[in-house]
């Protein structure tokens, strides 16, 4: 859209205008937050115009001494924000302020959505930005000019539902937020209220937030101060200012690398898991200076993908500054830097993991599926990686990490055993693990999706194979353990199933690989695994889901010979002509669905189930 040098009137998206209506009647107890959210804006256009400026020369004389100007107008009832950094254009100011900028407002008004009308601490968790103007305000008037451009604008709203933008008049580039207070606002017209809200929330901003002649912050990067000097509420409020979060950091790691390029790195692992951990663009959300100006939001090459929980900032006087972001990215000095970041974070958190574990367990219920994408993009650093990953078992409910795992395996026992699947609990009843439960054998259950991938990529650990209990033949003889799991002689069962076997295979024909007894299973009749260097069969259903597989290969049915059920078949398939016994031949069928149902997949063909369900019911109630 362009302007027609008049006056124009705009509705606000959708969105704006019911985010507005819940800010504007809400009764929010922490509503001074509105001057960080103004403030932080400021800044950030300070920040971007400084960048803007070292690439397009023409911007050179727009760069003055940076700052932040509140300004209090008692008689007017006017609190103003000002700053001299990159201004908004027409366009700007139509993309901007009257759309929905930040994803995390998005995300806010969905939760509310999910049905927690009315929870609007949740404001606080999401913060809403420039629009925790309306909190305070009746009326919003925004003055600016972008740099490099002629014309000024004015935007105002008194978020109604319509805002309106029309030519002004400033003389240089930069913004004035004027704020006409709410009756019940007036409290930030108070010199002292105003200054303790900035030195409370906005200390950490680098530019001077100046109030008169007087500087309200330290006005120094945070991170260039010795970490000893920072307070932990000024990390928070740092952290909460970079990364738009407003909980807690878990951990803080504040260091300086003096050598071949030389970096500072402040550093924040959140407490509660970021909305977009789960997007598909993984981005990192650790911000680059170069030597204190300001960069770039999401460099890429700065912090591995497997990483991007990471908030906070590098600075690093080595990297070029007047070079694109582009041309940055494929820096070998930035590359540098993110290994040195990266070793320096995994080690971090082994010291956690070791320091307070409980804590840990929790840091890795955020993100330990995150973390697991470092063991296939990164394998220099995979065994530090594995060293750090906790795990489900069918030990108890508490997560384990490999070391103890092998510290715990049973004599003979040369392998680590996992089973991979959608969900924890129902992996756990599953009956493949029937066998390894019986004979005190622990096994892993592994339910991230990414699993099953690092899984193709490392074989061993401690010299221990990783083997997967739905795939291969079992070598649980090999293993010591409770005496009572040993299983009956294997002669007798070959010999007594023989026929069941022969019979059950030749009526399942090509929908199974092979018919087995089995040693891994005690309570359950049938359970189907993938054979040795098959696909296993969570991958496989994975594929499906993902549309990269259509047809999943034909599995190998075992049997459990200790079965009542298997030891009847058998009698039965020995006493007759299997292949014409219509009652032997519905159970066959019976059992590989029941297997699959284990599994959590459906019947091969649900009507022919329920026939064959019925025929064998009603020959049962028949003989009793
Ligand atoms: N003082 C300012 N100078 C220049 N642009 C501004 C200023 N204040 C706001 N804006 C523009 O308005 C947009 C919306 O601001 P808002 O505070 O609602 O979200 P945001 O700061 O973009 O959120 P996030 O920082 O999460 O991206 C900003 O991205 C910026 O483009």
């Amino acid at each position: 859209m362009t302007d027609t040098g008049v006056k124009e009137t705009f509705s606000f998206q959708t969105e704006v205008g019911q985010l507005l209506d819940i800010v504007a009647g809400s009764l929010y107890s922490n509503r001074e937050i509105f001057l960080r959210e103004l403030v932080s804006n400021a800044s950030d256009a300070c920040d971007k115009l400084r960048y803007e400026a070292l690439t397009n020369p023409s911007l050179a004389d727009t760069v003055n001494q940076f700052s932040v100007s509140l300004e209090i107008d008692k008689k007017a009832k006017t609190l103003s924000v000002s700053d001299n950094g990159i201004g908004m254009n027409h366009d700007d100011l139509l993309e901007t302020l009257g759309t929905i900028a930040r994803s995390g407002t998005g995300a806010f008004l969905n939760s509310l959505k999910d049905g927690k009308k009315g929870d609007l601490g949740l404001i606080g968790q999401f913060g809403v930005g420039f629009y925790s103007a309306f909190m305070v305000s009746e009326g919003v008037e925004v003055l600016t000019r972008k740099a490099g451009e002629e014309k000024s604008w004015q935007w105002a709203s008194d978020g109604k539902g319509e805002f309106t933008i029309e030519p002004g008049d400033r003389d240089a580039c930069g913004t004035t937020v004027v704020l006409h207070l709410k009756k019940d606002a007036k409290e930030f017209l108070e010199e002292a209220r105003v200054r303790h809200i900035i030195k409370t929330y906005s200390d950490h901003i680098s530019f001077p937030v100046l109030l008169g002649e007087d500087t309200l912050n330290a006005a120094s990067a945070i991170w260039t101060r010795a970490p000893k000097d920072v307070t932990e509420e000024q990390h928070t409020e740092f952290y909460h200012h970079t990364s738009h979060a407003f909980d807690k950091p878990w951990l803080t790691l504040h260091s300086r690398v003096e050598g071949s390029v030389s970096h500072t790195s402040l550093l924040y692992v959140p407490s509660t898991a970021p909305f977009d951990l789960y997007d598909a663009e993984r981005k990192s959300h650790v911000k680059l200076y170069v030597n204190r100006v300001f960069i770039s939001e999401n460099t890429k090459g700065l912090v591995p993908a497997y990483l991007r929980f990471l908030r906070g900032v590098v600075d690093s006087e080595d990297l070029t500054l007047n070079v694109s972001r582009e041309m940055l990215q494929s820096d070998p000095k930035l590359a540098k830097i993110k290994t040195a970041l990266s070793k320096k974070v995994i080690w971090a958190l082994k010291k956690e993991a070791g320091k307070a574990p409980q804590e840990y367990v929790d840091f890795w219920k955020n993100f330990g599926a995150i973390l697991k994408e470092g063991l296939i993009e990164d394998p220099s650093l995979r065994d530090r990686l594995l060293e750090i990953c906790r795990f489900s078992s069918t030990l108890n409910g508490e997560l384990t990490s490999l070391s103890d795992y092998v510290g715990r395996c049973n004599e003979g026992q040369d392998a680590i055993y996992y089973m991979t699947g959608d969900d924890a609990k129902k992996i756990s009843q599953s009956p493949h693990l029937e066998g390894f439960k019986t004979k005190g054998v622990e096994v892993l259950l592994l339910s991230d999706h990414v699993d099953e991938f690092w899984l193709q990529h490392i074989t061993e650990f401690e010299g221990k194979t990783f083997k997967s209990v739905t795939r291969g033949a079992t070598d649980l003889d090999k293993v010591s353990g409770n005496e009572e799991a040993e299983g009956d002689n294997d002669d007798a069962v070959s010999s007594a199933l023989n026929d069941l076997l022969i019979a059950i295979k030749m009526e399942l024909g090509g929908s199974v690989k092979d018919v087995r007894p089995s040693k891994r299973l005690t309570d359950s009749p049938v359970c189907l695994i993938a054979d040795d260097g098959d696909m296993d069969v969570n991958m496989e259903r994975l594929l499906k889901q993902h549309g990269q597989l259509t047809d999943g290969m034909p599995r190998v049915l075992e049997l459990n010979p200790d079965h009542r059920v298997i030891k009847k078949m058998a009698e039965r398939a020995k006493g007759s002509d299997a292949a014409s016994d219509a009652l032997l031949k519905d159970a066959a069928h019976l059992l590989l669905d029941q297997a699959r149902i284990a599994d959590g997949d459906a019947p091969a063909d649900p009507a022919e189930f329920g026939r064959r369900l019925s025929a064998v019911m009603d020959s049962a109630l028949s003989h009793t």
